[in-house]
């Protein structure tokens, strides 16, 4: 990326439709979904306007510049350390009267600011009618009004970026005492806060750490810290709490000149998501509509259709009698010799095992999983589900905003495990990633097991079952071990909307590409390791180290060979359980343990290393322990149980 192209940055509270405006604005493609917190890292891509040049920088939301979470810091960081040229604040325009709060903190802060109104399509739904012009000359800054997912205005921006021009930016004063301690700490600042000194003075009043942490080191912190504590005495409210009443106040009287209400007749759609939002987060209704929209998302559709039909018919119509004897008749033709046959398309070839086990029997269920989750996302089900569950995650030490990386698990660990950043406290970050780690099964496990356990009901509501009690067993004693407590539970839950299929489709295709550029070249260099363990007989040796285990589980030997694999990749590993079924070679019971032990068994690789990026090696180490050892137990545990009822 070219480093001296200005920079545009896209900022605002979560769910506004910053990246759907990014996505615009650049081309390229980033999640789009209805539910706060979709983007928890910053992504690039480029703009050209005429004959200028720019690198847009979409950002994780941010509801103040003062952040809580991980995602929200990564944000705030960029504000101070990166110099934009133009800075995007994207609001949605129905909650003008929150939101313009953190407009006025942007001009503040000195920052270059175009105002965008995003979202105006539900503003006018909803009878609002907002004098733009107005408002632009009221804030001294550019005001556009956009709708992203109509791609309305959106050229407007872009030529309002084209020629936006620095003005000097306004003050909007406070109250007297918040002024005159503003004014008195500012003085003292001398360190460079990225932001603007009247902005940082006002920041360290409302306690904001990452300013705190370097006004500590001033030479006159202790008298800075006096003003600060001399004003904090006068509020019993709390110094952040008058302040953030203060900012409400300014805005309110811009809010009050510009925003007026047309009169509105009550229309039936809007109606009707209404009374969907409602049931959909009340418990008596609420867990019903769950249960069906597993039943028919996860089970038929991703179990059944995904895992089911569409594997049997590309792996065992396609890949097995056509694409595989072709490829090998091709390799045994031109290449002469046997070693790089065995490499190409032998037992493990990289062809006819990594190729085959990524195209014909993963992709296919992570794909037909996307698109459900995708469908989900944007109509804004996950928010109402995390309402719904949040008193039954209080035993876990979560709140309800952790079903989103915990649904998102069951498409990809990996990616799920980033999304707890979106978690407000450590400790819930750390229980995430753990009950993640252990008790969600990635969409490629879920769908093998589905598939393979589908013909015996009983088989499927074991594994369930067992499932849920390890996950309620394991949450509620990991909370208990961790110290601390959960977090209040504070969601925006955003209106019901009809998801846009273009959206849904372009979804799930970035994420299938995504996942399917990821495996590929582990599946591809497991089979090249695997050959060679084979070709040197260090394979066998391995195997029979892990026989031991497989037996004592209750499973064939064959076995260890799968969990072996599962370390490389858990889709690896549920790929090897599916060719052993379709063998014959795990009788029912067997496949239930097999089921059990392999959704619980250590994460993959890739899941590995973020756990250790985002929680630290120790802590990922120490969480793999964990999970061997209850896998094992676990499936143990379930033999004997089951021997003795002869299931
Ligand atoms: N009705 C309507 N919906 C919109 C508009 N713009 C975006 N959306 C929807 O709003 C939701 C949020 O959009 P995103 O682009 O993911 O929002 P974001 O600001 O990037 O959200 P985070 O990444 O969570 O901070 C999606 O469901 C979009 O389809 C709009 O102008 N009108
Ligand atoms: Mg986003």
């Amino acid at each position: 990326m070219n480093d001296t192209a200005a920079k545009v940055v896209l900022v605002g509270s979560p769910n506004v439709g910053k990246s759907a405006i990014f996505n615009y604005l650049t081309g390229s493609y980033v999640a789009v979904s209805n539910y706060p917190g979709t983007t928890v890292d910053i992504s690039i891509g480029r703009l050209k306007c005429g004959k200028k040049h720019f690198e847009v920088i979409d950002t994780p939301g941010m509801y103040s510049l003062i952040p809580i979470t991980d995602e929200e810091k990564v944000t705030r960081m960029l504000l101070t350390t990166q110099v934009p040229e133009v800075v995007v604040h994207v609001i949605d325009a129905k909650n003008i009267r929150r939101m313009l709060i953190m407009t006025l903190q942007l001009i503040a802060a000195g920052l270059p600011v175009i105002l965008d109104l995003n979202i105006m399509d539900e503003a006018q739904d909803r009878g609002m009618l907002i004098d733009i012009k107005l408002l632009g000359e009221v804030l001294g800054i550019p005001v556009i009004a956009t709708c992203a997912a109509k791609k309305i205005g959106l050229d407007n921006l872009k030529q309002a970026i084209a020629n936006h021009k620095r003005a000097i930016p306004k003050v909007f004063t406070l109250q007297e005492e918040i002024e005159q301690a503003v004014v008195k700490i500012s003085r003292r600042l001398t360190r460079h806060y990225g932001l603007g000194k009247r902005v940082s003075a006002l920041l360290l009043l409302q306690g904001d750490q990452m300013t705190l942490d370097m006004a500590q080191t001033e030479e006159e912190w202790l008298e800075i810290d006096a003003v600060i504590k001399e004003l904090s005495v006068k509020y019993k409210v709390g110094l952040q709490a008058m302040i953030a009443a203060e900012l409400q106040v300014v805005t309110d009287e811009i809010v009050l000149k510009v925003v007026k209400y047309a009169k509105l007749r009550r229309q039936p759609a809007r109606t009707l998501a209404g009374w969907l939002g409602k049931v959909t987060r009340r418990p008596v209704t609420g867990i019903p509509i769950l249960c069906f929209v597993l039943y028919f998302g996860l089970y038929q559709f991703v179990g059944k259709f995904g895992a089911g039909y569409l594997v049997d018919y590309i792996n065992n119509s396609v890949f097995v009698p056509l694409i595989n004897p072709f490829v090998e008749r091709l390799a045994r033709t031109f290449i002469p010799w046997d070693w790089v046959n065995s490499l190409l398309v032998g037992e493990f070839g990289i062809f006819t095992m990594g190729f085959r086990y990524a195209t014909a029997i993963i992709l296919p269920i992570v794909g037909t999983f996307f698109l459900v989750f995708a469908i989900l996302e944007d109509t804004g089900y996950l928010p109402r589900l995390a309402m719904l569950v949040d008193a039954a995650f209080r035993y876990f030490g979560l709140n309800g905003r952790a079903i989103i990386p915990l649904t998102l698990g069951l498409g990809c660990g990996t990616m799920a495990v980033m999304v707890t950043r979106t978690l407000e406290s450590r400790r819930e970050r750390l229980l995430a990633t753990f009950l993640l780690s252990l008790t969600i099964p990635c969409s490629a496990q879920l769908g093998v097991v589905l598939a393979l356990l589908s013909h015996n009901t009983a088989a499927v509501a074991i594994w369930s079952m067992y499932m849920l009690v390890v996950f309620i067993s394991i949450g509620w004693i990991s909370a208990k071990l961790v110290p601390g407590k959960r977090s209040a539970f504070y969601m925006e839950i955003p209106p019901l909307r009809l998801p846009l299929l273009s959206n849904v489709v372009k979804k799930a295709y970035s994420r299938m590409s995504w996942y399917f550029m990821e495996i590929l070249p582990v599946f591809i260099i497991t089979s090249v390791v695997l050959w060679v363990g084979d070709y040197s007989g260090i394979l066998n040796e391995l195997i029979q180290c892990f026989e031991p285990a497989m037996l004592f589980i209750g499973l064939p030997p064959e076995a260890a060979q799968t969990f072996l694999l599962g370390f490389f990749r858990r889709d690896y590993g549920a790929a090897g359980l599916y060719d052993l079924t379709i063998a014959g070679k795990l009788t029912d019971t067997q496949l239930v343990i097999a089921a059990i032990a392999i959704t619980l068994f250590v994460p993959c690789i890739a899941q590995f290393a973020v756990m250790a990026k985002e929680r630290g090696m120790v802590t990922a180490v120490t969480m793999v322990i964990l999970i061997v050892l209850i896998a094992f137990g676990s499936a143990a545990f379930v033999h004997r149980v089951l021997s003795l009822f002869a299931f």
